[in-house]
């Protein structure tokens, strides 16, 4: 299956340090891709690069076109999105509002979409009118899938959409992302709940010091004993 995305020798450096060393890697159209890794070993300096908030060396072809000269806006404008760790939302607007901000991109009417991710997650529909900030981890979670939903893309970037969030949130949240792949949507999951991201995924990435320390099946790698226990951090999470 051709890659939607393909990244070849990607080099990252924040200021001095080298966070990517030559990272190579391909998301196939309609599969989730997993990123897995410690804390600091480059997976959300790699999703940045890869939306174009870092600058990089190295080749991103995205539905086999170079956009390394694309600036972040154009690269949202092809279909690339990213839901930040920190989600990033307007806490004082309403959950309505939030959403539309992600279509500021796409001309025509916002409704069509609305439906779809109200759809996908009833709980927005029924908070819709209330304060962003007002949500629980898990809401605020879907609103921030939600509002990436909102422009339309065909490639979904997820920075740890599990992190803080309890045990049936993060089923939730990973069941919606389920749901998307099965849609079409190709997705890009960097996740330190290596259980519940192996679960769902089609194919598994280790990102260790920066570099690809081990790629392959996710029944490869979560066979792997020695490495899933050292690196993975399966600590009896759940999902
Ligand atoms: N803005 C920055 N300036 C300097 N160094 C940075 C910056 N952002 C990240 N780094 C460093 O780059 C390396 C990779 O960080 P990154 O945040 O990509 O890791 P990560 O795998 O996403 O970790 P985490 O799970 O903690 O988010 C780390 O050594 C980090 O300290």
């Amino acid at each position: 299956m051709p890659a939607l995305l393909a990244l070849d020798h990607l080099d990252v450096t924040h200021g001095s340090q080298r966070a990517l060393h030559g990272v190579s890697l391909g998301v196939p159209q309609g599969r989730i891709v997993t990123i897995l890794g410690e804390n600091g070993a480059g997976k959300s300096t790699l999703l940045h690069a890869v939306i174009g908030a870092l600058p990089c060396s190295g080749s991103i072809v995205f539905d086999g076109r170079p956009i390394e000269g694309f600036d972040l806006e154009a690269r949202v404008r092809l279909g690339l999105s990213l839901v930040p760790q920190q989600r990033e939302l307007f806490g004082g607007m309403s959950v309505e509002d939030n959403l539309r901000l992600g279509r500021f991109h796409r001309s025509g009417s916002s409704q069509p979409m609305l439906r779809e991710v109200f759809a996908l997650f009833p709980r927005l529909q029924e908070r819709r009118r209330g304060q962003a900030g007002t949500l629980s981890g898990g809401e605020q979670q879907m609103l921030a899938i939600g509002r990436a939903l909102m422009g339309e893309p065909r490639l979904l970037m997820l920075d740890e959409p599990s992190l803080g969030l309890a045990p049936q949130a993060v089923s939730q949240i990973l069941r919606a992302v389920v749901a998307l792949r099965d849609n079409g949507l190709s997705v890009l999951l960097v996740e330190q709940n290596a259980r519940a991201a192996l679960r769902i995924a089609d194919h598994g990435v280790l990102l260790e010091h920066g570099r690809v320390a081990l790629e392959g099946s996710p029944e490869d790698i979560a066979a792997d004993g020695r490495i899933v226990e050292a690196y993975l951090g399966l600590r009896g999470a759940t999902a």
